[in-house]
């Protein structure tokens, strides 16, 4: 059974909200998932936010009983598939646990069309290669290797060209890559949270359930 864990920041805004109602949609939908969430730096023990719990209701879900709970290595090697709320959550915990890079990604990364999501991947691979060619050009520098200086000099310039026309091309779906934080917002802010998650998740349930008819 696929196993996804939701990461927010506080865990007691968006990603709780994502846990439920995955859980819900999942259920109506005879698809069978565990849904776990937790926060980068979230506090153990705190309950839903109220505007949750209300916003929530409204969708008939019961939110009272959540409790927050932080990252843990345990939660990160029990899931299946890690979908944090902004690029931020993905970067931080990338940093702390790059074992788990490769199930790794925003929510609304994920569930981008295939195109746009091989060009983020493309843009990310870039971005290695570009670090790894520099660290080695400075060790270069270092060494007075100036022939190997120069040749590594237009190895960089090229991927910096690459990198530059394909940051263009997708600087617009990196802009709306992230759910941003209600937390401290009016109600309406929450609803709003609520809908976006809503319609991210409806296009995750069609990623998976995709992915596993072409699994049989
Ligand atoms: N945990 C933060 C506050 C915080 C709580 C929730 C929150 O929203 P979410 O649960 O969606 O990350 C963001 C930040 C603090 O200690 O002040």
């Amino acid at each position: 059974m696929k196993k996804i864990l939701f990461v927010c920041t506080g865990n007691t805004c968006r990603s709780p909200m994502a846990e439920a109602l995955m859980r819900k949609k999942a259920a109506e939908k005879g698809i069978e998932l565990e849904v776990r969430s937790a926060g980068v730096t979230a506090l153990d023990g705190a309950e839903a936010t109220e505007a949750a719990v209300r916003v929530m209701e409204e969708k008939g879900i019961d939110h009272r009983s959540h409790r927050s709970r932080a990252v843990s290595r345990d939660l990160v090697e029990w899931a299946d598939l890690i979908l944090t709320m902004t690029s931020d959550h993905r970067k931080m915990m990338a940093q702390s646990y790059p074992e788990a890079a490769d199930k790794l990604y925003t929510l609304k990364e994920y569930v981008l069309p295939d195109a746009d999501r091989e060009k983020l991947e493309e843009l990310q691979r870039l971005q290695v290669e570009l670090e790894t060619v520099r660290a080695m050009l400075e060790n270069e520098r270092e060494q007075g290797n100036r022939s190997r200086v120069e040749s590594l000099q237009k190895q960089m310039e090229e991927i910096e060209k690459k990198y530059r026309s394909l940051w263009r091309e997708v600087s617009g779906i990196l802009a709306r890559t992230d759910v941003p934080d209600p937390f401290g917002g009016s109600e309406e802010n929450y609803r709003q949270c609520r809908d976006v998650l809503d319609a991210e998740l409806e296009k995750l349930l069609n990623r998976l359930q995709n992915s596993s008819t072409e699994e049989r």
